[in-house]
């Protein structure tokens, strides 16, 4: 399973630090809110910019934003690998998806918690990655709904129906003690905020301990 930090939870007083801590994890993530979709606001275009010339992880821009098609051409621009939006907030969610795809940067999307999976019939066979929110987006620290892990399951079962290779992702309520049972979910990734960086052995020891312990349920390997 893999990991991928989230950003906006780190120290921001210490971020290089913070960058260097979680420089061994598998992608950076970066949640950029529009304080429409989601109450707060995070990183701007000149704060991404640097986080991205500074990290040498491979890259995934959350756009937790109410209006993903404006957005995303700015962020664009900074050439993330991946950037995820939010569908259920678009009439066509298949446009963002077309001028990602044109851009060459890949596609992911996240459903919030109300959304059912059904949601994203239309879509899912052109994207690399889905999101699922393990908590309502727009806060840190929240606790794991359950719901969210039936989900994973059920988009599992329609991934494999389909033949697809999409991966999947969950993000929001990820601690060490529930990995394993996120894994035995069918998750393929977990984006980790409080986790890691709020973990009192501290942030390059926890992404250690989380590695360590995926690794383990790899290897263990009975659900993938
Ligand atoms: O989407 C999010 C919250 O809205 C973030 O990804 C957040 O970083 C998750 O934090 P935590 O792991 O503490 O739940």
């Amino acid at each position: 399973m893999k990991i991928g930090p989230s950003i906006m939870c780190a120290n921001l007083l210490r971020l290089q630090d913070e960058l260097n801590y979680v420089s061994q994890a598998d992608w950076l993530h970066i949640d950029i809110m529009d304080g429409y979709m989601v109450p707060d606001f995070t990183f701007g275009i000149e704060a991404t910019e640097q986080i991205l010339n500074y990290s040498s992880l491979k890259s995934e821009i959350h756009l937790m934003s109410k209006s993903p098609l404006e957005h995303v051409e700015q962020y664009v621009k900074l050439k993330p690998d991946i950037i995820t939006f939010h569908p259920e907030v678009l009439y066509d969610p298949l446009r963002v998806v077309y001028k990602l795809k044109e851009a060459g940067i890949q596609t992911g999307i996240a459903i919030n918690p109300s959304i059912p999976i059904v949601a994203l019939n239309e879509v899912i066979h052109q994207v690399d990655r889905v999101i699922i929110m393990g908590v309502n987006p727009g806060f840190i620290g929240q606790k794991l709904l359950k719901a969210s892990l039936t989900k994973s399951l059920h988009l599992a079962d329609i991934i494999k129906q389909k033949g697809l290779n999409t991966d999947i992702i969950l993000d929001g309520g990820v601690k060490l003690e529930n990995l394993k049972e996120i894994y035995e979910h069918k998750v393929d990734g977990v984006v980790v905020g409080t986790g890691i960086f709020h973990h009192n052995l501290g942030t390059e020891a926890a992404l250690k301990a989380f590695k360590h312990t995926a690794k383990e349920l790899h290897k263990e390997g009975q659900y993938h």
